[in-house]
């Protein structure tokens, strides 16, 4: 079996991939239909849409396929995106790169493959549109051509997600992006049983930078409050603007003590940055920051709900503060 290659561009290609804020997210509807769709144009048992993470492809639509991800190392699609057109294996029994693959050899006994590389938006190959079969089978021209046009397809869906689940100043998830990503991590960390929390950030006197320096200015202190946020938090940890100076953070596997020292570093980072930027205003912010717990919150709407009024209750004393 040989192991593919991997991309010369990996680093920035995985990265992307995760900031499309797509894997391990439930399944939808839009991406079914295209393998629905591919399964049935081809007559082929299997259809998937793959996404080559790090170590792992992740399947974000799938028909004739139990498994929601494999090792990326007996992975065809690993293969495909080095690619930029269809990759076809006619029967991979013949194939010196795969017919002692154990997807080959044993279940689910691939002996066709034909998969078109998925771009994100960006332009990386993140995955691929594939077609499988138990069967040897040949692809034509015309095979490829409507391969490839159903793999523009996916593209297009994923595009669409991504933009109506980020937040185009910021390029952090939306509201909805945020609380559809947190949804799913909590229902995770509740499966597991691992402990998570959330942060409910609000700006302090935010209104004061944009009347003073320029809506502009406003702007620019809400990406760099992002960033800090971005560079404080982990990458598994969920972070979004909710809208206006509000911004939330989802922390999964994370006991409530290390919340309270990851909220320390954040305001030295903060400190930081104000004693640095010298830009005539410091960023100053509220956090409300909760504990999930089973017996109180059942979803994350509970949750924000509960960050939301501690973070209240601290910007209120703040006000008050001498
Ligand atoms: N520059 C900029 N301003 C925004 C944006 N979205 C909302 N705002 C402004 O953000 C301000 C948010 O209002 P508040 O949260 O009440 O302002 P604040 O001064 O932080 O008030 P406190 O939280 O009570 O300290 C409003 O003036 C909005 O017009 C944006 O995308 N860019």
């Amino acid at each position: 079996m040989k192991i593919a290659d991997i991309p010369v561009n990996e680093q920035a290609r995985v990265d992307d991939l995760h900031k499309l804020n797509i894997l391990d997210t439930p399944p939808e509807e839009r991406f079914d239909r295209l393998t629905r769709l591919a399964r049935r144009l081809f007559s082929v048992p299997t259809a998937v849409v793959s996404l080559v993470d790090a170590k792992r492809q992740w399947f974000k639509a799938r028909v004739g396929m139990d498994v929601c991800e494999m090792g990326r190392d007996v992975s065809f699609c690993s293969h495909a995106i080095l690619r930029d057109e269809v990759m076809v294996v006619s029967n991979a029994l013949e194939d010196s790169r795969f017919h002692d693959n154990p997807l080959v050899v044993g279940d689910p006994y691939i002996r066709f493959y034909a998969g078109c590389p998925i771009r994100s938006p960006q332009g990386y190959k993140l995955g691929t549109l594939c077609i499988l079969d138990t069967i040897p089978r040949e692809f034509d021209e015309d095979d490829k051509v409507m391969l490839a046009d159903l793999a523009r397809m996916v593209e297009q869906e994923m595009a669409a997600v991504h933009l109506a689940t980020m937040d185009e100043l910021t390029k952090l998830s939306n509201r909805r992006g945020f609380e559809s990503l947190s949804e799913h991590a909590l229902s995770m960390c509740k499966r597991l049983g691992k402990p998570a929390s959330l942060l409910y950030f609000d700006l302090d006197l935010f209104k004061q930078i944009n009347d003073r320096f320029g809506h502009a200015e406003g702007d620019r202190a809400l990406v760099n409050f992002a960033r800090i946020l971005m560079g404080n938090f982990r990458e598994s940890d969920v972070i979004g603007r909710l809208g206006g100076d509000e911004f939330a953070v989802f922390l999964t596997n994370t006991p409530a003590q290390e919340t309270q020292a990851v909220l320390g570093h954040l305001e030295t980072a903060v400190n930081e940055y104000n004693r640095d930027s010298k830009r005539g205003y410091d960023l100053l912010y509220s956090v409300g920051a909760i504990e999930y717990d089973p017996a109180s919150h059942d979803t994350i709407g509970d949750l924000m709900s509960s960050a939301d009024a501690l973070m209240y209750q601290q910007k209120k004393r703040r006000r008050e503060a001498p």
